[in-house]
């Protein structure tokens, strides 16, 4: 289980994230939302250990993450991934994944025997196995998210349960790569990466484009000035006053599907 209690956030005088406190499960998919400036960026990065907190605590499955360096929250379970790829672009995709599941560059001399399989199969989970073979440098945009995607998940794969944190998955993407892209995402929340995680993984994500969130997250939580205001499903969200009067507005309440 995530636990963040009490999570603050200053920056000198700016108070970017004023006492967030919140809980999920492996096999949840919670989406954290908000407009420009409510601290999501800030909230993320706190729990993903990029910043220190000013106060509060991160706890996954009891312990505090919060302050470890990231190797130790790779051991611990805790995953995320970066707006900007972070793959070597002149090796292949499947080559990207061996690297990372063999665990480095000393290993580089081992790689196919042991990490193909594994790679194979993981790009398989993430749609890519017909793009194993190509450069990751020209890659279409798309299959980079879902190469970033796998990049992270693969970080993941001595099993246990696992915390995948994704910030804007889905920036960038067309409509429906990003319909498409959200619903892996789902689906790794719900059901883990492979048969070694059969009660799925909490994925937390960042995100600005409401179709990335309605239709896809169990749960949403609605920060504002740096201060949780709702949380609830799509659809409690969707007609939540204070979400609808000072953040998704008028027209967001008349869509279709979203009332
Ligand atoms: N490194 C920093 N130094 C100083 N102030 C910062 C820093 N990072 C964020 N802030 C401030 O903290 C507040 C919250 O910013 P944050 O980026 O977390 O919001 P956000 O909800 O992610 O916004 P956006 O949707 O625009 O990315 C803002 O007032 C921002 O200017």
């Amino acid at each position: 289980m995530l636990q963040v209690r009490g999570l603050v956030k200053h920056f000198g005088g700016v108070q970017a994230v004023r006492g967030l406190s919140f809980e999920m499960v492996p096999g949840e998919c919670v989406a954290l939302i908000g407009p420009n400036g409510a601290g999501k960026s800030t909230s993320f990065a706190c729990i993903a250990g990029q910043h220190a907190l000013t106060a509060g605590e991160v706890r996954w499955n009891g312990q505090r993450i919060d302050g470890l360096p990231p190797a130790q929250r790779l051991r611990r379970g805790v995953a995320r991934t970066f707006q900007v790829a972070q793959t070597f672009e002149a090796l292949t995709v499947l080559q990207n994944l061996q690297l990372l599941l063999a665990r480095g560059l000393p290993a580089w001399n081992r790689l196919d025997a042991e990490a193909v399989a594994p790679a194979r199969a993981l790009l398989a989970r993430v749609g890519l196995q017909a793009l194993a073979g190509a450069d990751v440098l020209g890659l279409p945009y798309g299959a980079k998210k879902r190469l970033e995607l796998a990049m992270a998940v693969a970080d993941l794969q001595a099993g246990g349960p696992a915390l995948l944190l994704l910030d804007e998955p889905a920036a960038g993407l067309a409509p429906q790569e990003r319909a498409e892209l959200m619903q892996l995402v789902k689906s790794l929340a719900a059901h883990g990466q492979d048969r070694r995680r059969p009660e799925g993984m909490a994925v937390l994500y960042t995100e600005h484009n409401m179709d990335a969130v309605f239709g896809v997250a169990d749960r949403v939580l609605v920060l504002m000035e740096g201060q949780l205001v709702a949380q609830g499903t799509p659809a409690e969200i969707a007609r939540h006053e204070t979400v609808l009067s000072r953040y998704l507005g008028q027209s967001f309440r008349v869509r279709a599907g979203h009332a």
